[in-house]
């Protein structure tokens, strides 16, 4: 069997997918504040890889770099942690939701207020940004990005509240969507996690110095301890003599992003007191009990598939092997330069490992199905390495709707499974069959009965079009907003 895509449309090997999101990562009151976020950063790469950037305040001077590119390519050598010196320091690392990839996008955003610098990092996408910022251009303000993220900066400036804690607190008061905040004023490390406390943030500490990042994993590579998590809504205030928090949207259940689960936080980070790598095993394990197939060995598709694959083996029976050989030098954003070299496609990351493959019946087993990029090719790639049957597995359900939290998921038409049934999916990745684990099997594996219907413990929208903030950017003609006048050539 041949995978399926001259039935529906031309087969698209640079199909855009599922992205990353954001890094975010803060520290107050430590000698080494840039090498540490650095690290911090480089344990988080995995949240974006487009670009990344640090702003240090050494007494009363802040100082930035920000670059295109990876952490490692900038922030690894002694030159430029000496370029940033300072006790304090906020990083970022960038995968673009709303603004392009463009240098003057990449954060920490830095503004000069009326009471002295603020810088500003955030994970996660304002779903009103693009209404504001017209407002706000109309009204005079000269913006100097087109990130959805410079919106905090203008309303912290405009606000007429005279402490910087209160003008943040304006500010994020006029934001709907999701967001993770890390700010750095001349005195202040400033955490802030939206209503919902869809993207995550964490507190550590490293002797005496407050730590904010995205995920424990930059805690773990810092020697730093983990205190807790922040809360959904909550403000949290780090200064030299303390720590003080704030809750300016009263307390409402949270509804944190299942997907971080499924795909974007490290295996190794602990979210919502639960190890990630644990979830995704056990969504492994749902999914065999909910559409085990007989065959002779269980393959994941690298790398976020390898847990899911663990779980589904464990709980089958049948044995776990590495199929499928990832090569760790392609990065996400690897450009193939001609047309004979796209058709390549795949094997640039992943390889078939024949040895394992020939003459089997294969199970693939991948966290999720977005396009259905990556499965198209590795069900081929398995076929030609001698496979007798494959079918293929997902330890998520299908990814019906988009994301505007910062998740970068193509617009709704380009998902597979908001385009085409079941049965039209399996032909279409050339799988002898196929199966997606249930809405209720993530809440299972999560430890609950199911999804609460009432008041869902997660916002999963992907899955059920269950949206939980107003989305007002959509509501109106953006297209304009979203379309950068300034084309930064170098
Ligand atoms: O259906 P598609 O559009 O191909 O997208 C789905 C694939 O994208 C993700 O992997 P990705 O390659 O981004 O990263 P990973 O190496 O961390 O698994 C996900 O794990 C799936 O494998
Ligand atoms: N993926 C994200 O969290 C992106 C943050 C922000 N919306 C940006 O585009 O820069
Ligand atoms: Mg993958």
């Amino acid at each position: 069997m041949t995978g399926g895509t001259d039935m529906f449309e031309p087969f698209d090997p640079y199909a855009d997918r599922l992205r990353e999101e954001c890094g975010v990562f803060g520290v107050l009151g430590h000698e080494d504040a840039s090498a540490l976020t650095a690290l911090g950063l480089h344990a988080l790469q995995h949240r974006g890889q487009e670009a990344a950037g640090i702003v240090t305040l050494d007494k009363d001077q802040f100082r930035a770099e920000r670059h295109l590119g990876l952490v490692g390519d900038h922030f690894s050598n002694a030159d430029t942690i000496s370029r940033l010196p300072g006790m304090a320091a906020v990083g970022h690392v960038r995968y673009s939701t709303t603004g392009e990839p463009a240098l003057r996008n990449v954060q920490p955003l830095f503004a000069e207020l009326s009471g002295g610098g603020f810088a500003i990092c955030h994970n996660g996408n304002f779903t009103n940004a693009l209404t504001l910022r017209k407002q706000l251009i109309e009204d005079g303000a000269i913006c100097q990005s087109t990130s959805d993220s410079e919106v905090v900066l203008q309303l912290v400036a405009r606000s007429r509240e005279k402490k910087i804690v209160d003008r943040f607190i304006d500010a994020i008061r006029q934001m709907e969507g999701a967001y993770a905040l890390v700010a750095l004023t001349n005195k202040k490390l400033i955490g802030a996690r939206d209503p919902l406390g869809i993207r995550p943030l964490v507190l550590g500490d490293l002797n005496g110095a407050p730590i904010l990042a995205s995920e424990t994993c930059a805690l773990d590579i810092i020697g730093a301890t983990f205190i807790r998590e922040i809360e959904n809504g909550e403000v949290i205030v780090c200064t030299p003599s303390g720590i003080e928090s704030f809750f300016p949207f009263g307390r409402k259940p949270a509804r944190p992003c299942i997907f971080e689960y499924i795909y974007f936080a490290r295996p190794d980070s602990i979210v919502g007191g639960r190890s990630v790598y644990d979830v995704r095993r056990e969504m492994g394990r749902q999914l065999a009990r909910e559409s085990h197939v007989d065959s002779d060995v269980i393959v994941p598709v690298p790398d976020s598939g390898v847990p899911a694959a663990i779980g589904y083996s464990q709980e089958s029976g049948v044995p776990f092997e590495l199929g499928i050989i990832r090569n760790h030098y392609v990065g996400r954003t690897f450009i193939e330069p001609t047309q004979q070299i796209r058709t390549l496609g795949v094997k640039l990351k992943h390889s078939a490992n024949k040895a394992i493959i020939q003459g089997k019946r294969v199970t693939l087993i991948d966290d999720s199905l977005v396009r259905g990029t990556t499965s198209v090719k590795i069900v081929q790639m398995i076929r030609d390495a001698g496979a007798t049957e494959v079918h293929f597995r997902l330890a998520s359900p299908p990814i019906r709707f988009s994301d505007y939290y910062g998740i970068d998921t193509p617009v709704r038409e380009k998902l597979l499974a908001a385009k085409y049934s079941l049965e039209e999916m399996r032909t279409y990745i050339g799988a002898d069959s196929l199966a997606f684990v249930s809405v209720d099997g993530i809440y299972k594996a999560m430890g609950y009965e199911g999804r609460d219907n009432a008041n869902p413990q997660f916002t999963d929208h992907c899955f059920t079009g269950d949206y939980p903030t107003p989305l007002t950017d959509l509501s109106e003609d953006q297209e304009l907003a979203r379309t950068p006048r300034l084309v930064e050539v170098r």
